[in-house]
């Protein structure tokens, strides 16, 4: 939906930023342009609405090309979301997020009711659109930046290190909620990162530019831990792309059957650690043997650990193993439990793949 074909861009002083760029981005996803500082990024970001202009080469949306569009107007088709927000300090949130829709002509009404929507769907409160831009925390405040993009209605959202500012809990509610957003609107978003993490957990597709504004690759997080182009982008994906690689991973394993033990009931005989489950077959935690005596208790279980849903990546159900007291992992579907697995059992089922 999104084509780059040759696009160069040199700046007045001589600098390359962007070097014949071609790709494409898709419609319906989330692109993540990701590379080292000054690999050109924010340029090729930025030549999609014509706020930096190519050198060479050409952009199309839709297979229109963007430089037979008016910027202001087409500035305005596109949402697009910058690292501090870039609000208007002196104008309520509500104000700020129908900037958009007044300037493409919506009359008053329609505006406000279309920024009081966006408003909800990233999160905040009617109480919140009130306040001033300051008066809210930086995640917040980045969320009213996604709210102002998205009021408009528009088909394509751009994003340059939305994230980056707040900190790391704060960034990945915003990520997820991002993600939510991108799938509940099916809006293409072209996202710019320096944070090779930030891009696996994002991109449906990850295109990894390299300094002198070249591109490296672009493929799916998955393919790119699995099949790194050459040298530059293993390094730049990581030393441990192995076992963040097992987030792409899916597993045929097949959960062992599970001891289970209901609430008021007796402990079973046997050793270790059993499984107490609720009326709905729903788990509990963990009963270790050694100290239990008589009928189970709700006070003397053990947390869980994680759980892994049938379906899930090697990497859940591997976390789910490790961090359960008994080490095996409690695998449920519809929240009901199905049996659990061991780390072993993991690590073999990826040998077989
Ligand atoms: N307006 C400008 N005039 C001259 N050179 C520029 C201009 N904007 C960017 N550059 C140069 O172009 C190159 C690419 O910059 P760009 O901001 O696109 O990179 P980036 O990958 O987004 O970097 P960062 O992650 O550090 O923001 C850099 O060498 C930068 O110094």
């Amino acid at each position: 939906m999104i084509r780059f074909e040759g696009v160069t861009k040199r700046y007045a002083d001589g600098v390359t930023a962007v070097d014949d760029l071609t790709l494409e981005v898709p419609k319906g996803g989330i692109t993540v342009f990701v590379g080292p500082s000054g690999c050109g990024k924010t340029t090729s970001l930025r030549m999609i609405n014509r706020m930096v202009e190519p050198t060479e080469g050409r952009i199309l949306i839709n297979d229109q090309d963007v430089a037979d569009r008016k910027p202001a107007q087409l500035r305005r088709s596109i949402g697009y979301v910058i690292q501090h927000a870039g609000l208007f300090p002196h104008r309520t949130v509500l104000k700020n997020v129908m900037t958009v829709p007044k300037l493409i002509g919506w009359d008053a009404g329609r505006a406000r009711s279309a920024a009081m929507e966006a408003i909800e769907k990233v999160g905040l409160t009617a109480n919140q659109a009130e306040r001033y831009p300051a008066q809210l925390s930086g995640g917040q405040q980045q969320r009213v930046g996604v709210a102002r993009a998205l009021a408009s209605d528009p088909e394509v959202v751009l994003m340059d290190e939305p994230f980056s500012a707040v900190d790391p809990l704060v960034r990945m509610d915003l990520q997820a909620e991002v993600k939510r957003l991108q799938r509940e609107l099916g809006i293409t978003v072209v996202l710019v990162t320096h944070d090779i993490d930030e891009a696996i957990v994002l991109g449906d597709h990850v295109a990894v530019l390299r300094q002198g504004g070249k591109l490296a690759q672009l493929a799916s997080p998955g393919e790119l831990l699995r099949e790194p182009a050459d040298d530059f982008v293993a390094s730049f994906v990581g030393k441990d792309r192995g076992y963040r690689k097992l987030g792409f991973t899916g597993t045929h394993l097949e959960p062992s059957p599970e001891q289970t033990v209901s609430l008021g009931e007796d402990v079973p005989e046997g050793r270790g650690w059993v499984l107490a489950v609720g009326e709905g077959g729903e788990p509990l935690g963990w009963v270790d043997r050694h100290t239990s005596g008589g009928p189970v208790e709700r006070d003397e279980l053990h947390r869980m650990g994680a759980l892994a849903e049938v379906g899930d990546s090697a990497r859940v159900f591997l976390d789910a193993a490790l961090s359960a007291p008994s080490r095996r992992g409690v695998v449920v579907s519809e929240g009901r439990v199905v049996g659990t697995v061991s780390a072993q059992q993991v690590v073999d089922s990826l040998e077989q793949v």
